[in-house]
Formats: C-alpha cells, structure tokens, sequence
C-alpha cells in the first residue's frame, strides 16, 4: 500500500483565458475550476484512478483543507490528514492562448512538532511505500523529510523542490525531479538527455536508488542500479501541464507495486503523463496505460 505525504497542499485553481494578460483592464476567464492539489495528493488520485490501494495524508487546514478532504472523497480517496492552525493554499494557473502561468503560494507557517503526529499517523497505515511530495511549508526543511523518510520500514519516494532535494541526507528508493529541480538540485545545467542522465546518475550517488527525472516534452529518464532508460514523450495535444509529473511517478509506483520491470514502468509513467496533460488541471478518474505500452519507444542507454 502506498501512502502519500502532502506538507503543503493546495487548492488548484485553473483559469482559462481566451487572451493574453494585460494590467490596467478587467478580463474574464472563459473557464474555471477548483480541485484538490500538492504533489502527494495528485499522486494519491492517480493511484486511485489507477486502482492501487492508498491513503492520501499531510497537512491542511482553514476552509481550503476542508475542500480538499471533501474534493478527495468524490474521487474515492482514502484520507487521513494532520489539521494545522491557518489556511491551506490556494494555487492558480492561468492558461492563455500562448502560455501558462502557474502562481503558487507559500502556505501558512507550522511548528515542526507536527512532524511527530504525522509520523504516528503514517505508522498506523503501514505502508510499504510513503511518497512525500511538494514543497515544504514555513517552519520546516530537508531535516523533517528525512525524519519522515526513515520513521519506519518503508521506501520512500520522493518529489521534493530541487533546493530540498539537494539537502536530503537519507537514503530513498525513488526520487523523481523535473528538469528544473534537477538542475538546482546538482548544479548541472540540462540542455540535452545526456545532461540529464549525468544530472540523474550523480543524484543516485547521493543515495537515491531509483532517479525518474522528466524532461516536458522531451520525456523522460529512469536511471536504477542495473540501467539508463530514456523514453520520448508522446505526442499529444497540451492543454496544461499541471500533474504531469505526479501521475509518471504514480504510474511508475503503480507499475512497480505490481512487480513490472523498470522499462514497462518507464512506459507507464510515459503514458500517464501524455494523458494527464490533455486535460484541465490534474484531476482525473480513470487511467489505464496499458493499452499504450507499446507506444512507447524505450532506449537503454547503458548497462
Ligand atoms: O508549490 P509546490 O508544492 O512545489 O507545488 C504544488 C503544485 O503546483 O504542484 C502540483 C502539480 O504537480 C499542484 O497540484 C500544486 O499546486
């Protein structure tokens, strides 16, 4: 079972506009919508849509927190969070003819005490994977994640900005950074797939086993202790970025928890993201790669 840990979730809001931002004037949206987000919580849902058994817990509080329990329920989540003093969240994205803008807030302040509740909680559920994801709210660091990480016997998946990654000391069985969190993570600057797996393999030496680094629309790396894969991203119709990187690291879980080979993992991530971006925000129902495996096309690119 695979239990997600949210410190700083968010309410996301998606704004779609049908122009370009101007100051100095009123413009409407031509859509909007609210769903619960954070990384972990995504990769909640998309575990859940994926059908694999887990619970979603972290930190919320406020009107926002409520939303979120209520929002999470209706996907048929399991939840279990920690209630914190202020308010959740709310993240916005605004989606334009030609860009998206993604304006995340810092979140309310805690003490770390609440570290140890969460920690109690984790442990009631068990699990044989904890997934921590997201940023990390005032008042806390690296030192808390890792608490977190090594509290009990399970592996731990993480999906930390990069300033936090480079800061964990623990070891993890999964990291898996975008390029941007890659690049601040190691320093190195990624310009190609080459950079990447250099970038990828120096985290692995630092003690994550298992580095999925994601790339956009280049795709995406996997480096284990037997093997580089790269995969190409499908090609599909953007509507938003939101969750991309959540649902290949659910994907990638998912896959794994049921004793799939890290290439066909690979594929999975690959497929659950290409769908994730061809809808509004990062809330779906069902996602079912395997009818696209073979769409993938996988290069090994060392021993
Ligand atoms: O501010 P953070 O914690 O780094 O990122 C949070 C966030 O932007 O990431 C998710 C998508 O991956 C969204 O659901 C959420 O709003």
């Amino acid at each position: 079972m695979i239990v997600t840990v949210t410190l700083n979730p968010a309410v996301d809001q998606t704004i779609k506009m049908n122009t370009g931002l101007q100051s100095g004037s009123v413009q409407r949206s031509t859509e909007a919508q609210f769903t619960s987000g954070g990384n972990g919580v995504n990769v909640s849902q998309f575990l859940q849509a994926l059908g694999s058994e887990t619970v979603a817990t972290g930190l919320i509080g406020g009107f926002t927190g409520y939303f979120i329990e209520n929002d999470l329920a209706t996907y048929d989540v399991s939840t279990d969070f920690v209630w914190v003093e202020g308010v959740t969240r709310i993240n916005t994205t605004i989606l334009t003819p030609r860009n998206e803008y993604q304006l995340n807030q810092t979140g309310p302040t805690v003490d770390s005490d609440v570290i140890d509740e969460l920690i109690e909680i984790i442990s009631q559920h068990d699990p044989d994977t904890l997934n921590i994801g997201g940023s990390l709210l005032p008042g806390m660091d690296a030192a808390d994640v890792d608490r977190i990480a090594t509290a009990g016997d399970w592996d731990t998946a993480v999906e930390v900005p990069g300033e936090v990654l480079s800061e964990l000391d623990a070891d993890y069985a999964y990291c898996k950074p975008n390029r941007e969190e890659l690049e601040a993570a190691t320093g190195h600057e990624i310009d190609s797939v080459t950079d990447c797996v250099d970038a990828a393999k120096t985290l692995q030496e630092r003690g994550f086993e298992c580095v999925i680094a994601s790339m956009g629309s280049e795709g995406a790396v996997m480096v284990t202790p037997e093997e580089t894969l790269y995969a190409p991203a499908l090609d599909v119709e953007v509507v938003d970025t939101l969750g991309a990187g959540d649902s290949m690291l659910a994907a990638v879980l998912w896959a794994r928890e049921q004793g799939w080979d890290a290439e066909r993992a690979l594929r999975a991530g690959v497929v659950a993201s290409a769908q994730l971006v061809g809808v509004m925000g990062s809330s779906v129902r069902e996602l079912d790669p395997e009818p696209r495996l073979d769409e993938v096309r996988i290069w090994a690119l060392d021993g």
